[in-house]
């Protein structure tokens, strides 16, 4: 989208607007258009909504202009192609690689600049109109910039009339000779029917005269185009012949009017009602309002309402019963003069509001007793232009008038985009918005199955337009893949309703649903969207009076809904927290059995590896000092041998000893001279024997230190088994600590029993409630439901498990003054 100002098209059909491919835009099927319909019915039924294009000549001024030729290429009857000029922002983005500079697009017919208005009906417009006199409703509208024809093709010249002449034209002359001429029977709501009173009669009959009157001057004129038109123009038709039904919907597959006929035999008759409207700042107003001819007189606000269909309608929107083309065409200018017009910079004579010019057609039988049999309606819609503010250079009234009229074009687009994107299955259905604006809101029946429609595409071939038009055509890219489905009678209708001159129902023509079935007044209950500016003081107090009445009932019948809905709410939201209590109940159990085992099986695991390492270190020491028996037997006969030697010498030395002392006596000299043989022999054997004992001394030494060595090393392998033994105690501190978390789990666990206590708690104040509720009501009280034990349960077994020492949650089920299984284990872990 460019930035210039802002645009009638949406941000967000912008988005899809602009990435509609290129291939979109030559006209590939969308996924419906795709889809086979296999019998003539279902083809009927949905139709891609047909897009006709229609390109304005170069007035002859635009030509001395020299207005830049060639941007608008027409192809084929189907295909137009637009070349970006070089001053566009299309062109400009083109060259600055964003978008192309040339678009194809296609439609269900292109006409060009040479098409003639007669064409034009033929090829767009006849068949809508061909089913409205079948009774289908039928709308055409009209899209594109201003100054592109778009009211040329509505309504023509004088001397070359439009589409809505010609669809009259072509209407009159095929009832002429069946049509129904008095009053009584008028439009009412959307698609019903009043019976007037006479004097209802005749208040209509001098409003017709009044309004006639206001342009008799002009009548003669009027009068002899219509003529002129009938002679010069239709030359397919027989117009020139009065008596003569014309034979332009003389075609195949057309079932004439007369043709159904009732069961008592009688003929069918028509009679025809137009109005004209227009939504201008988003306010509708009658143009067939006489006073709104007053300049001084502010024009009446009117407003849309539904009926009990779902369909709007304008509320007290002027019907006038026309009995001729001539007449119609006469109503057209009177309610053309009342229309908001306005000079814009870009057209001498810019329409800046939506004008909607309705037929009503009313099939009656005959005329003694006459029943309504069907009611159709064609709209023409002559949209206000599309261009944005800053093109029409508009200020003050114009700004806030070209405002409105983007944001009703906007939501159309929106509309439209939306009843695409629901077409496809794919995407997910989105809002259609069709009540946000009043166009929309009157559009909403025709796409949603009620009616056909039909979007003529307006564009010139200006240069300077060139983007704005771009823009239209894209729009018509998409609207021309959105699928009508158009609903057989029997399906989504509300079959037409005869009401008196005082609105009640007089006859219904669906046999199945009887007149109780009806609202007392379908309008009252239907209206909204007062704009109490336009009421007096005295309509506003009795509008205020009814309001009054309407609230309190709507508040009685809202009380009575909030206590149902408080009620059902209350009951399901007791019912979850049960749910929700189980479900959470079951949850615990089962963490708690879980995290039983899990610590039983870590016991286990732990006694295990204890174990082990206790065995694995006893293995190790006795490796490490592991004496052969054999050997240890054999030290010891040593040892005791070298004790009992020792013991040997020890004696012998203390002999040895008494016998020196035994020398040193007296008479020592002689045993010296006479035993010193002796002594030398005893030295030399204590000498012996004393080197034998320090040879024995120093090998006990050795063993000595061969023991001591041993004993370190004992003491060695002590002290590895205390620092295994110190791991052990680290390793149980840890379990120890893993117990505690595990506890700590426990404690969360009881907290979460704990809000299920406190959920249980609401709940009986819920119920509390639902109790005063129902003495409100002054219901019979309901035996509140037993609850269900498993939160009593629950209870308990928090309560019972909350008073033992480890408490949280050990053993469900067991005695809490016997010690449990896991109490033992504990116990014993701790000791350990
Ligand atoms: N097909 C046509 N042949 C000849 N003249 C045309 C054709 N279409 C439009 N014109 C002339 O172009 C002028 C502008 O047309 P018209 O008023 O219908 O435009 P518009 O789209 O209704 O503009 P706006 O939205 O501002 O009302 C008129 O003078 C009309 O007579």
């Amino acid at each position: 989208m460019d930035d210039e100002g802002k645009s009638c098209i949406p941000a967000e059909v912008s988005d899809i607007l602009e990435s509609v491919s290129f291939l979109d835009m030559v006209g590939n099927p969308s996924p419906m258009e795709s889809t086979v319909l296999y019998n003539p019915e279902e083809q009927e039924a949905y139709q891609p909504l047909k897009v006709f294009l229609r390109v304005r000549p170069f007035s002859v001024a635009e030509l001395e202009n020299h207005e830049s030729q060639g941007c608008v290429t027409i192809e084929d009857p189907q295909t137009v192609i637009l070349h970006a000029p070089k001053e566009s922002s299309a062109m400009k983005n083109s060259e600055r690689g964003i978008g192309q500079s040339v678009h194809r697009f296609t439609f269900s017919q292109v006409f060009g600049p040479e098409t003639s208005q007669s064409e034009f009906f033929e090829g767009s417009t006849k068949e809508i109109v061909r089913a409205y006199v079948n009774g289908v409703n039928g709308l055409v509208f009209t899209y594109g910039v201003t100054n592109a024809g778009k009211t040329f093709t509505i309504q023509g010249t004088s001397k070359d009339f439009g589409i809505l002449p010609r669809s009259l034209d072509m209407l009159f002359n095929h009832i002429r000779g069946r049509q129904y001429l008095k009053m009584n029977f008028k439009p009412y709501l959307s698609s019903d029917v009043k019976k007037l009173e006479d004097a209802q009669v005749k208040q209509e009959e001098a409003i017709k005269a009044a309004i006639l009157a206001s342009l008799k001057e002009e009548t003669e004129s009027i009068s002899g185009a219509v003529t002129n038109m009938c002679h010069v123009e239709l030359t397919s038709s027989n117009c020139t012949s009065k008596n003569q039904p014309s034979d332009l919907l003389g075609e195949k597959n057309f079932v004439p009017l007369d043709t159904p006929r009732t069961n008592t035999g009688q003929r069918t008759q028509a009679s025809v009602w137009i109005s004209f409207c227009e939504i201008y700042n988003e306010y509708v107003y009658d143009l067939l309002s006489v006073l709104s001819t007053s300049k001084n007189q502010k024009r009446r606000v009117l407003r849309i309402c539904e009926d009990q269909g779902g369909n709007s309608y304008i509320k007290d929107l002027k019907w006038i019963n026309t009995q001729s083309t001539e007449e119609a065409c006469k109503i057209l200018k009177i309610g053309n003069k009342n229309r908001s017009f306005a000079c814009t910079r870009m057209n001498e004579q810019s329409s800046r509001s939506h004008s909607i010019f309705s037929i009503r057609l009313l099939k009656l039988t005959d005329e003694h007793q006459p029943h309504v049999l069907g009611v159709s309606e064609l709209s023409f819609c002559d949209l206000a232009g599309s261009e944005r503010c800053n093109k029409t250079q508009a200020f003050g009234d114009r700004l806030k008038e070209a405002g409105n009229i983007n944001n009703s074009l906007h939501i159309l687009g929106k509309c439209i985009a939306a009843l695409k994107q629901n077409q496809n299955p794919k995407m997910k259905p989105s809002y259609i918005p069709f009540r946000e604006s009043k166009l929309t809101r009157l559009f909403q029946p025709f796409f949603c199955g009620k009616g056909k429609a039909c979007m003529i595409v307006n564009i010139n071939q200006h240069a300077s337009m060139y983007d704005e038009t771009l823009h239209v055509m894209k729009f018509s890219a998409i609207a021309k893949q959105v699928i009508q489905t158009i609903l057989p009678k029997s399906l989504g209708y509300f079959p037409p309703k005869l009401v008196g001159g005082d609105g009640k129902p007089i006859v219904r023509f669906d046999a199945n649903t009887s007149l109780d079935d009806l609202p007392g007044c379908t309008e009252a209950s239907t209206e909204e969207e007062v704009d109490i500016t336009i009421l007096s003081h005295e309509d506003l107090l009795k509008t205020t009076e009814n309001l009054k009445e309407k609230l309190v009932a709507e508040r009685q019948s809202k009380l009575l809904l909030e206590v149902k809905i408080r009620r059902e709410m209350a009951e399901e939201m007791f019912r979850q927290l049960l749910e929700t209590e189980e479900a959470w109940s079951n949850r615990l159990e089962d963490m708690k059995d879980s995290y039983e085992e899990k610590l039983e099986s870590k016991f286990e695991m732990y006694k295990e590896a204890i174990k082990k390492h206790a065995y694995m270190c006893a293995m190790e020491q006795l490796e490490d000092h592991y004496v052969p028996i054999e050997e240890f037997i054999a030290e010891q006969e040593k040892v005791e041998d070298r004790e009992s030697k020792i013991l040997q010498l020890e004696r012998q030395l203390d002999e040895q000893s008494q016998r020196l002392l035994a020398l040193g006596s007296p008479n020592s000299d002689i045993l010296t001279t006479e035993n010193g043989m002796e002594l030398d022999l005893a030295n030399k054997m204590m000498k012996r024997a004393n080197e034998g004992l320090q040879k024995q001394c120093t090998e006990k030494d050795e063993l000595i230190k061969s023991l001591k060595l041993k004993v370190r090393k004992l003491n060695e392998t002590l002290l590895e088994a205390n620092e295994g033994y110190r791991k052990m105690a680290e390793e149980n501190s840890r379990l120890k600590h893993t117990i505690m978390l595990k506890d700590q789990e426990m404690n969360n666990l009881q907290n979460w029993a704990k809000r299920v206590l406190e959920l249980e708690e609401t709940v009986s104040s819920l119920q509390k409630e639902l109790e005063h509720k129902k003495h409100f009501c002054i219901e019979e009280p309901k035996q509140q439901k037993p609850r269900r034990g498993l939160l009593a349960n629950l209870k308990s077994t928090v309560a019972g498990t909350a008073s033992t020492p480890l408490g949280k949650g050990w053993g469900k089920c067991e005695d809490v003054s016997t010690p449990s299984r896991k109490h033992v284990l504990f116990a014993h872990k701790t000791k350990e």
